[in-house]
């Protein structure tokens, strides 16, 4: 039964790969267009338990007056028909159809949204460029696409299940209470004014106060992770004393904003009950007063009394759900700022993949400023042959790392064209440019998943003779095999941790490597592939690396200039441009900024020179 009603909707069909609506109503219909013709249908189940529940009401009265009309004795053969009737309705028909309507709400609207709103989030995030994760957290990125799934679904749930039905209700009370008696139903229109009007001036209030609350919340989680993140600089700096203070004024503000909020949340309740005393003295008592001129029955004044108890129970929950409502709207907004944000990189339609080729990469008049006027790349013109090894070389901010994110294409170029192999890599599909490069960086981090999955990553289909080898020519082999993670689990099934936590910088770096070798693209992207090795196992991997490049065509970023001795040829750049191009001897005979850097290196660094 409950398997029927989760399978309604798929939370995973396929959609539209467009940007979300960044606007809130626009998002939740995004959403709801899902859910189809079951849509109308969960509504109209609410309208009908709504309608069922202000009629409950309606037949307390007239049952009451049905049996003061008859009297014990003609009662049952005069209405014992119409009450087994009612009796059976609220016995079977009542529970079938609030039933349906739960199943609808919760297994088919609930369990399709929460999973279907972070999915499509996630979906759209992954392709994002790689620009915009650099500009935004990836914890407060996650953090956004959880959240939405909850505020969308309790969003569409509190509207159906709470303000229309609310909104049902209250409209068929009117119309009960007017059937009694005109002069009552204008009483409980006035209520509704001063509810309404006092809902509308609490909500605004109580829900900057809710935000303040959780801008506070966050703030005190900023400071304690970032104590414990960096605990080791904390206790290298005797800084427990000064984290406590840091991390106190935080407390101490978060302790105000609760006590704001809270204040809020007890003159509602004040208020509310002021609200309703009115609403019970004045139709009670007007209803008992009209009684008393015999202008009600008993009937009528019990419908009446039983309809304003029920109103009171409910206001208060109205107002709540309300209130939460708002909240979730104001999550859902914060979330769309960072979610419903355009792809800056995308593929052209239809665009072909890059056809593979002996590998040759030329940069035609290749400027880019991130935006800005200067800074990046300025008009760079370069030309490296199929299997040529080029090294590229220059101070900090020299734009060595941008000339390599542009060839990956992880950004768009602002001026001029990359061609590989003669063809433009911003008009074939980036998957296909990124298969043909293969990259070893700086930081390597690694999947949170075993050894094997990593090493797959780079060529899903290798099978395990190429991972191991691959793994072997990095000299990574040997210490895979002595590895074993808390779960027991050991060698290339050893889970590497969060990020590689779990592995040194080193071994991180040879994962990499053999990465690198096993995905055996093309080209080759070095990038201080070897930094974080030490000597020994170093002399070891520029051999094997220099095996697994034989024939590719290679660009190798170094600061230590000694690990380019093996380049066929060494590009030197300065602020965005390149300023020299030759091998090692003919550089060092022109004594420019090459010569210059490399007499300079001491104990094998680079300096800045950048200043
Ligand atoms: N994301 C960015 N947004 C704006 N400007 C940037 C960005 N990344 C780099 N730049 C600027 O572009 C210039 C080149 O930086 P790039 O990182 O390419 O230099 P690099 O030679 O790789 O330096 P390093 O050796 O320190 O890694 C610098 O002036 C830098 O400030």
């Amino acid at each position: 039964m409950f398997r029927v009603f989760e399978r309604l909707i798929d939370p995973f069909q396929p959609f539209p790969a467009e940007t979300p609506p960044t606007k809130l109503m626009p998002y939740m219909w995004s959403q709801l267009r899902s859910l189809g013709g079951w849509l109308p249908l969960m509504a109209f189940t609410s309208l009908l338990v709504a309608l069922g529940e202000s009629l409950l009401f309606f037949y307390a009265g007239r049952i009451v007056d049905l049996m003061t009309g008859a009297g014990p004795d003609g009662f049952w053969s005069q209405h014992g028909g119409e009450t087994l009737l009612v009796a059976l309705a609220l016995l079977l028909l009542r529970p079938a159809v609030i039933g349906i309507n739960h199943l609808l709400l919760e297994q088919t609207l609930v369990g399709t949204l929460n999973v279907q709103s972070q999915w499509r989030a996630h979906k759209h995030l992954l392709g994002q460029s790689m620009s915009f994760f650099q500009n935004d957290f990836a914890g407060r990125l996650s953090n956004r696409v959880m959240q939405l799934g909850p505020a969308t679904e309790d969003s569409a749930y509190i509207f159906l299940e709470a303000i229309w039905f609310s909104a049902v209700y209250i409209i068929g009370a009117t119309l009960v209470v007017t059937q009694i008696n005109p002069w009552l139903a204008l009483l409980l229109v006035s209520w509704l004014v001063l509810y309404i009007f006092y809902m509308q001036f609490l909500v605004r209030r109580i829900t900057k106060a809710a935000e303040k609350w959780s801008d506070g919340r966050s703030a005190v989680t900023g400071r304690v992770v970032d104590a414990y993140a960096n605990i080791e600089a904390v206790k290298l700096f005797a800084g427990t004393k000064a984290e406590e203070t840091y991390a106190l004024s935080a407390f101490k503000r978060l302790q105000l904003r609760v006590h704001r909020f809270l204040r809020l949340a007890t003159e509602m309740q004040v208020v509310l009950n002021l609200l309703n005393g009115y609403l019970m003295v004045s139709i009670g008592g007007l209803a008992v007063l009209f009684w008393s001129k015999g202008l009600l029955s008993v009937g009528e004044v019990t419908a009446a009394i039983a309809l304003t108890m029920r109103l009171n129970g409910m206001s208060g929950w109205i107002l709540w759900v309300t209130i939460r409502l708002f909240e979730h709207f104001g999550v859902i907004r914060e979330g769309l700022r960072s979610i419903a944000v355009a792809h800056s990189v995308v593929d052209a339609p239809e665009a072909p993949a890059l056809v593979k080729g002996p590998g040759e990469i030329r940069f035609e008049d290749v400027s880019h400023h991130y935006g800005k006027r200067r800074g990046g790349l300025d008009h760079v013109d370069l030309t490296i042959r199929p299997g040529e090894k080029v090294g590229l070389v220059g101070p900090s901010g020299a734009g060595k790392s941008t000339l390599i994110s542009l060839l990956l294409r992880f950004r768009d170029v602002e001026q001029g064209r990359i061609l590989i192999d003669g063809q433009d890599i911003g008009a074939v599909t980036q998957e296909s440019l990124r298969h043909d490069i293969g990259v070893v960086s700086q930081d390597n981090s690694l999947l949170h998943r075993s050894i094997r999955a990593n090493l797959l990553y780079a060529r899903p289909d290798a099978t395990e003779e190429m991972m191991i080898a691959a793994a072997r020519q990095a000299e990574a082999h040997d210490f895979i095999q002595g590895l074993e993670d808390r779960e027991g689990r050991r060698g290339y099934n050893a889970q590497v941790g969060e990020r590689g936590v779990r592995l040194s910088g080193g071994q991180r770096q040879r994962i990499a490597i053999a990465r690198m070798i096993l995905k055996d693209a093309p080209i080759v992207i070095l990038d201080e592939a070897t930094s974080a090795l030490d000597s020994e196992v170093e002399a070891a991997i520029q051999r094997s690396l220099q095996t697994a490049m034989e024939g590719k065509t290679v660009i190798a970023i170094a600061h230590r200039l000694s690990t380019l001795a093996e380049m066929d040829r060494i590009v030197v750049m300065e602020r965005g441009r390149i300023v020299e191009d030759g091998s090692h001897a003919d550089l060092l005979r022109q004594e420019g900024l090459y010569a210059r850097l490399w007499t300079r290196q001491s104990g094998g660094f680079l300096a800045d020179t950048a200043e």
